[in-house]
């Protein structure tokens, strides 16, 4: 091969079965058009009642049909990335660019210190030279159990990464190594290194029970003196403390070696300033690391997404380095997946055919949002700058930058970087850093980027890169779709509307491909419509669908089930289980009723300005009972709430229109061919909703729905019932 050949650091590939999607889905467009024709045709003239279900089901279903539609849009194509790592250190050696890893925490109380710290300790130990590695720990909580943690930490990695290195052990993060890992790689030391980190996180978890830090603790460490004042998670100083400083040669592990710099960062608190949550705080790490290390690349984690994979900065300089296609890339996005999912994954929360194959086919259309964790940014393209086709990085370059001042000058001078003044009439928020106002800053700020010009990837390599923790209650996981699905309506309803926002700037496939998530909430009507009325219909003895006699009924009944077959099928492919999938219908059906209507009522009261942003954080913790009821798949109801009072009535509603429907059969079997389908549809929703009934009436346990929810849900039901019929 010639020397100045150009080889490529990633290879893309077309991702396969893109043949068969397309016929299933030209074949599902032929049956709606079909079912179009039906309702155009038959819509009845006389009945005032009649005529207006049926036009608000032929809406519903022109909405569902529009959906589909966008989401056919968004995987037509879809490609994937394949890094060659090897091909990265043969050709860079030791000049790889610094790389910053900021880690958000918010809340002590539901994000535990002890899993911040193995977060951390898992990016600490990052296959990469550790001169070239910070790690920023962002305390929104401002508390110092948090910060007596990454003391801890500090401490702990000069043990951790010599051991992680030397044994090449996986994953990084020490909770989830020890308790995954089959065998010790080397008794002796695999015991000592074990007893280590038991003993640290006993000492943490005591001090998180207390809730205080005791005074011989406080001694050891200069930072806890910040305390002193008396401060609350609302209202204090700026707090930051460079726990390791890279740079000092006196900052080695066990072994001698260099340790990455760590540091803990409380940004300034004032009540009468807005913070706008995550944002804020990922604008102010942005500031105060370009003063610290100024990292060319920076990774963005959650506090409870640790590291899998030693070697994912690796797979992601491999895009930004190539010299053909990096440059034009603004962040490499991997997935988010979780390791506290049951085998069914009771509450959907595994994306696995979003993140399997929908990201996939971002991907080829331009670029996958930012998901706001697992994702490496190149920094100049976060802090705003416009992408133009002269732009060539000069990675040997971007090295050579040295900062001199001592740890202890910067803690001061940062300060200011980090107070709540400093932003007040500058770009931050808007045309620089993550974008302020959304409940889903990530998305805004990804697509804002890619309207600057660039592109981005996504990698999704065999050997998981991030692992987190998804929500363990039902309410927590509803509670989350609804801040998701508000968040994207509210960017789909301002600005930047992918729609208008990108106009000339985006391709329009990624326009589209934008709209299926930013319209998520809007969904909640045209399912409402169809959860309630055919039933209510059904008790009334209107019929809304074709005979089952007639070939009419057939695009209805292909529609339906070409594309829950093909979506099983696909959930099957992804490695999900039959039951699972059951679930993840369950839960889809959850979140349009609940998640999505709240989410929608509450942008519509936003936009009236009746009210206030909020970010509501997922508690990662959970008492020893609902955490088994969690691991038996059993799901959490427990707790009264406006969501599941919906949940039961809708349930409860499908319940008595089937008994009804069914008597109606044994009186007269012939109405089954006028209602055959309708009936079909109740019985289908009542089978979804099995462990709901289950909840209501049979369960013992305290995750049972609440006694006031039943009650509610049964007269609500009847009474929409009784109106129904008479
Ligand atoms: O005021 C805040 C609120 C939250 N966080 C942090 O933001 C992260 C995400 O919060 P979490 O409650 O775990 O929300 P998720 O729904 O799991 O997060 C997803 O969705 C969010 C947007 O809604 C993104 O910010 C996250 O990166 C993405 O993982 C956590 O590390 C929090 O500590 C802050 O730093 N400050
Ligand atoms: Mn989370």
């Amino acid at each position: 091969m010639p020397k100045n050949e150009y080889v490529p650091l990633f290879e893309t590939r077309q991702v396969k079965g893109r043949i068969l999607f397309r016929s299933v889905a030209a074949s599902i467009f032929l049956a709606i058009c079909f079912v179009f024709i039906y309702r155009v045709k038959f819509l009845p003239a006389e009945v005032r009642a009649e005529r207006l279900s049926w036009i608000g089901l032929f809406l519903s279903e022109i909405w569902f049909s529009f959906y589909w539609f966008l989401t056919a849009v968004c995987r037509w194509n879809s490609v994937h990335r394949l890094p060659y790592i090897h091909r990265l250190s043969q050709r860079f050696g030791k000049e790889l660019p610094g790389v910053d890893v900021f880690v958000c925490t918010a809340d002590a109380s539901i994000e535990p210190p002890c899993m911040v710290v193995n977060t951390v300790l898992s990016v600490m130990a990052y296959d990469y030279p550790p001169q070239k590695l910070s790690i920023y720990l962002s305390d929104d909580g401002g508390s110092e159990l948090t910060f007596y943690a990454m003391v801890e930490a500090a401490e702990l990695s000069k043990t951790w990464l010599p051991f992680c290195n030397k044994f090449k052990v996986e994953p990084r993060s020490p909770e989830a190594y020890f308790r995954t890992a089959s065998e010790p790689v080397d008794v002796k030391e695999w015991g000592l290194v074990k007893k280590q980190y038991e003993d640290m996180r006993m000492r943490i978890e005591a001090t998180t029970k207390m809730n205080r830090i005791p005074d011989h603790i406080r001694k050891q460490h200069k930072g806890f003196r910040e305390w002193d004042l008396g401060s609350s998670k609302h209202d204090h100083q700026t707090i930051l403390q460079i726990l390791i400083d890279g740079r000092d040669s006196n900052a080695v592990d066990v072994e001698g070696n260099p340790l990455p710099t760590l540091v803990y960062l409380a940004r300034e608190k004032r009540p009468q300033y807005d913070h706008h949550f995550k944002a804020g705080a990922m604008n102010v790490l942005i500031r105060v690391s370009s003063k610290i290390s100024n990292g060319p690349i920076i990774l963005n984690v959650d506090c409870d997404m640790y590291s899998n994979n030693s070697e994912s900065i690796k797979y992601a300089l491999c895009i930004f380095m190539d010299e053909e296609k990096g440059d034009e890339v603004a962040f490499v996005q991997f997935p988010q997946n979780f390791d506290n999912l049951t085998r069914n994954d009771s509450y959907g929360s595994s994306f696995r055919v979003a993140q399997k194959l929908e990201f996939q086919g971002l991907d080829a259309n331009g670029g996958p949002c930012y998901i706001g964790t697992g994702c490496f940014h190149r920094r100049e393209a976060l802090c705003g700058k416009k992408y133009d086709r002269n732009y060539k990085v000069d990675w040997k370059k971007l090295n050579h930058i040295k900062v001199e001042e001592s740890a202890g000058l910067l803690e001061e001078t940062c300060k200011v970087l980090a107070s709540c003044s400093f932003e007040h009439e500058t770009a931050w928020g808007k045309e620089m850093g993550l974008v302020y106002g959304f409940p889903v800053e990530d998305v805004v700020t990804g697509l804002s980027i890619q309207c600057r010009g660039w592109k981005s990837m996504y990698l999704d390599p065999e050997r998981i890169g991030f692992l987190g923790v998804a929500p363990i209650t039902l309410l927590q996981s509803l509670v989350q779709h609804k801040r998701w699905s508000e968040g994207h309506l509210q960017i789909f309803l301002s600005k930047y509307c992918s729609l208008l926002y990108g106009y000339k700037k985006i391709p329009l496939k990624l326009r589209l491909a934008y709209c299926p998530y930013n319209l998520w909430a809007a969904n909640c009507l045209a399912t409402l419509y169809y959860v309630v009325v055919p039933c209510l219909c059904l008790l009334k003895g209107i019929s809304l669908f074709p005979r089952i006699s007639r070939l009419w009924a057939l695009p209805f009944a292909y529609v339906a089930f070409s594309h829950r077959a093909y979506s099983l099928g696909e959930f099957v492919w992804c490695g999900g289980t039959f039951r699972g999938w059951c679930n993840d219908q369950r839960m889809s059906l959850f979140k349009r009723t609940t998640s999505y209507f709240f989410a929608f009522c509450e942008t519509i009261f936003k936009l009236l300005g009746y009210s206030q942003p909020a970010f509501v954080v997922t508690a990662k913790i959970a008492d020893e009972d609902i955490s088994e009821r969690y691991h038996r798949e059993l799901i959490e109801f427990g707790a009264a709430s406006p969501k599941f009072d919906i949940l039961a009535t809708l349930a409860a509603l499908n319940l008595f229109g089937s008994f009804g429907a069914i008597k109606n059969v044994i009186l007269d079997s012939k109405i089954i061919d006028q209602f055959g389908l309708q009936i079909l549809l109740c019985l289908v929703l009542v089978t979804i909703n099995l462990p709901v009934y289950q909840a209501l009436f049979f369960r013992e346990d305290n995750g049972k729905m609440p006694t006031s929810v039943t009650y509610k849900s049964i007269i609500l039901a009847l009474l929409a019932c009784t109106v129904a019929m008479y």
